[in-house]
């Protein structure tokens, strides 16, 4: 296992040289006028990730890991530094590129699905708020709720699913409109242990056949090192990246993995790096 700490910014590549990545943080940092005071919550965040990525963030409660989530996700703007997607600058004086925007799929703790909306008819807004005729839209739905899981609940309202089931229709609009990164802000945080484990697997084979970049904010280091490709490890106070650690066990991976000696051991570093900070 190669690691490496806080890492910078790759010095331009050649136009022949690898393909550029598809997000790239560039010495962002990001301070919060609070009342009592400002908040230095990140610190020159450099982080360079590529296509078809999956990247984990953790760190303490405090870390920045959301406010780095929501920086990437439009959502806030960085006080100062660069975030780049497909090379293009996806905030520009504060002002969001909207059109760089467009390639992204976000989904929160809370599923937000409205109530009195279907499963197919909340999977499928999305494409309703881009023009798509009803017919195509529901057929994309169906197809999604085959991918995330959910078939046969097309037609049932939010409040019949379970907290997993809205989650996967959550997921199932994240992806509606084939986004080539997906950002995820504690997606099962809410969720009771066995589901969480369910809701692992499945993500990792819709990863695997969606093909998109992810990057997932999660508390749980077990979690972040059974989905990711990369642990981006955050430390508090002003939020900054200790380290990145490149998880290698190999796909599709199982709950068997998570007995296998290597994910412990990748558990334990990033578990005595956290206790390093108490
Ligand atoms: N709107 C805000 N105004 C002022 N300070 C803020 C604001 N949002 C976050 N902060 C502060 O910025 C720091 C980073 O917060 P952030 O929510 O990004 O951390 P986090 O790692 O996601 O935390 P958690 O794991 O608890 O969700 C914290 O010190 C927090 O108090």
């Amino acid at each position: 296992m190669t690691r490496s700490t806080a890492e910078r910014a790759p010095a331009p590549v050649a136009a022949d040289a690898a393909p550029r990545p598809q997000l790239q943080v560039s010495g962002v940092n990001k301070t919060y006028q609070a009342r009592r005071g400002e908040v230095h919550a990140l610190s020159d965040v450099n982080l360079t990730i590529g296509r078809g990525e999956f990247i984990s963030l953790v760190g303490r409660s405090g870390c920045g890991k959301t406010t780095l989530l929501r920086i990437l996700a439009g959502l806030l703007p960085p006080t100062s530094g660069v975030v780049e997607a497909d090379g293009e600058s996806i905030w520009r004086n504060g002002k969001r590129n909207d059109e760089a925007f467009k390639q992204f799929g976000l989904v929160f703790q809370d599923a937000n699905l409205f109530p009195w909306y279907t499963v197919a008819e909340n999977v499928s807004l999305p494409l309703k708020l881009r023009g798509m005729g009803k017919k195509a839209r529901l057929a994309r739905a169906g197809e999604l709720c085959e991918l995330v899981g959910l078939p046969g609940f097309e037609n049932a309202y939010p409040r019949e699913l379970s907290g997993g089931m809205r989650q996967r229709a959550a997921i199932a609009r994240a992806l509606s409109y084939d986004p080539t990164i997906l950002l995820m802000d504690e997606p099962f945080g809410a969720l009771d242990a066995l589901t969480r484990d369910k809701m692992n697997l499945e993500l990792q084979n819709i990863h695997a056949q969606a093909g998109a970049t992810v990057v997932f904010v999660t508390h749980s280091i077990p979690e972040a090192v059974f989905l990711a490709d990369r642990v981006v490890l955050l430390t508090p106070r002003p939020g900054r990246i200790r380290s990145v650690t490149p998880v290698s066990l190999a796909r599709p991976r199982s709950l068997v993995t998570e007995t296998s000696q290597e994910f412990q051991d990748v558990v334990r570093v990033l578990r005595s790096e956290l206790d390093e900070e108490d």
